[in-house]
Formats: C-alpha cells, structure tokens, sequence
C-alpha cells in the first residue's frame, strides 16, 4: 500500500478510480495535510483526473494556504493578479497584499517584493511610463528598447526559467500539437499562469505596454537558453492556419558576454547584437493580416557561453493561457 496520501491519491486515480481520490485528498486535507490539498488545487487548475474548475482550484488552494503551504501561497499571488489566468478580472492590488502577507515569513516573496518595489508602476501593475524605443526598421516595424530590463529583472526571469528549461519544441500546424523541431535547438520552457510571479507579471504588462498590446494577448512568456552549437534557424513567428494569429513579437535579451547568438532579419540586412536587458519588438503580419515574409529571422548559433532570451508572441486577441502551449 502506497505510504502517504498524495502516493495513495495517484495510485487510485491511474486505476480510474479518481472519486476516492479525491475523497482521500479531501480528508487528508481536512486532517491539517496542506501538501493533500495542493495536490487537488493542481489537478483541478490542470485539468488531470478530474474536471478543469478554476474556481474550485482556488478554494482548495486557500484552503492549503491558510494551513501553511509556502509556494501555494505564491501561486495564488500569481492567479490573482493574473484573474486565475484571463478567465476573471485581473487584480494586481490584491495580489499585493498577498505577497506582503507570504513575504512575512517567506525569503522568496520577500525577493519578489523588493524586485516590484524597485519599479514605477501605476495602481494595476502596469508601467508608470511607457519606455521609449527605437525604430531599426519602418517597414516592417521593428523597435529597439534599451534597458528595458533591469540587471536583476534579467537575472529573475532567467533564474525562474531555469526550473522549466526542456528542449525546445514548436506547434506542429498540421495538429496543433507540441512536436521537438530541428530549426529550434535551443532549451525553453514558458512561464505558464501557476508561475507568472509578480514580477514576471509586471513585465509581461511592460512588454505590452511598449507593443501597444493588452496583456491577455501575449502568449506565457518564453525563456530560451543556447548553448554552443544551439540557434533558431530562419523562421516567421506566425503560424500556419491560426485563428487566433500571433501579430508581434518581443524579445528580450537576457545576458550578454556570450560568443554569436546575433538575432538577424536577412530580408531588412538587420543584426541585432544582444544586450542584457535590451528588446526588440516587431510586427509580424501584414495590415490584411498575412503573414509579413519580410521578417523572417533566425537567432545565430551561439560559438561560447549560453545565451538567455524571454520571447513573448503576441496573439491579435486574447488568449487562454491554460489551454496554449508556447512554440
Ligand atoms: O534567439 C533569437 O535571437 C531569436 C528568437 C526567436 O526568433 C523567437 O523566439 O521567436
Ligand atoms: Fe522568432
């Protein structure tokens, strides 16, 4: 017999029998088992053995938190803000306030804390003022932001990339699916609604703010590490067939100090050299809404060191986070 609950819970939900499962978490949580409870908060924020209920989800994750479970505390934070990943009303001051409360006794929401306390940001989160760029290219557009992130905003996305890093994949169009592509070699994981802390929130509302976007557009932010070897052949970011078509870009650069890596449009004769901290933005569709061949770009095989990059691809409506895999 499996030992504590949660391995009990697994065992009877792979033979089908989920109903006990649940009852099994329920109990343990309702004996004090925050772990249970966090165990259920998942499967119903996932979808896995039982229904998708977001809002149940969040119950039982008050529930883990009230008794004490540390990174439930942080994952509400990040639904909060988020409105449990565009399915509510986004609520950034409460989401606040529930960091304030873990960063009592929690030296990663502490962190968290101080990186937003750090940032010019208006009551809802967003940039108090919108960063100013460069345009490198008028048509198609392309815009260059120096220092859109700081050294140590670098260093946050990079570090909660770190933990979801799996070689790189890309939407296959003929079945929508996750498929692993030779043109991206690269490692990447995308920073999904349960993870998009405070201040991969905030920046996710600083990048639509400079591509003049609603944040509910963007695809979970992307991070992507090269090493030697490692790049992203030529390619358009659009996808073939979408409905729902991804119409810009933003790439941050996360690191410098590496060898190549250079973003390069070969149709505009553009390289872009990477600085930590710098984007670019470029739009990624025609007016009629065809994708513009003219940005094609590659990012160049990295010769020494590792490359960080947060890609988020913007779609030209609101997406459903919970549902979208990034490519
Ligand atoms: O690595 C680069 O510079 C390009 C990345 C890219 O094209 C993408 O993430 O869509
Ligand atoms: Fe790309």
């Amino acid at each position: 017999m499996a030992s504590n609950p949660i391995e009990q819970a697994h065992l009877l939900a792979s033979r089908g029998q989920t109903r006990p499962a649940v009852v099994l978490l329920e109990a343990a949580g309702a004996a004090g088992d925050a772990q249970a409870l966090m165990q259920l908060a998942v499967w119903q924020l996932a979808g896995t053995h039982v229904a998708r209920d977001l809002d149940a989800a969040r119950v039982t994750l008050r529930r883990a938190v009230a008794i004490g479970h540390v990174d439930g505390a942080l994952m509400e934070v990040a639904l909060t803000a988020s409105g449990n990943g565009n399915a509510r009303a986004p609520d950034w001051q409460g989401a606040i306030a529930l960091l304030d409360k873990a960063a009592a006794g929690d030296p990663v929401a502490t962190a968290q804390r101080a990186l937003i306390g750090a940032m010019a940001l208006t009551s809802d989160g967003a940039p108090l003022r919108v960063p100013q760029g460069q345009v490198i290219s008028a048509s198609p557009r392309v815009v260059h932001y120096p220092a859109l992130l700081s050294e140590r905003e670098c260093a946050h996305v990079a570090s909660v990339g770190a933990g979801l890093l799996e070689p790189a994949q890309v939407i296959d169009p003929q079945t929508g699916r996750l498929v692993p592509h030779p043109i991206r070699t690269s490692d990447g994981g995308a920073i999904g609604p349960t993870r998009e802390d405070l201040v991969i929130r905030a920046l996710n509302l600083r990048i639509a703010a400079i591509s003049g976007t609603r944040v509910e557009q963007g695809e979970p932010l992307t991070v992507l590490r090269y090493s030697p070897g490692q790049e992203y052949r030529r390619h358009l970011d659009t996808i073939a067939g979408a409905r729902n078509q991804r119409i810009r870009t933003v790439l941050v650069y996360l690191n410098q100090g590496f060898g190549g890596g250079e973003t390069q449009f070969p149709m505009l004769g553009l390289d872009v050299r990477p600085r930590g901290g710098d984007a670019i933005v470029f739009d990624t569709i025609l007016p009629d809404g065809s994708p513009d061949t003219r940005t094609l770009h590659a990012g160049a095989p990295v010769t020494a060191g590792a490359k960080w990059l947060a890609t988020r691809w913007i779609r030209a409506e609101a997406i459903d986070p919970w549902t979208i895999h990034a490519g």
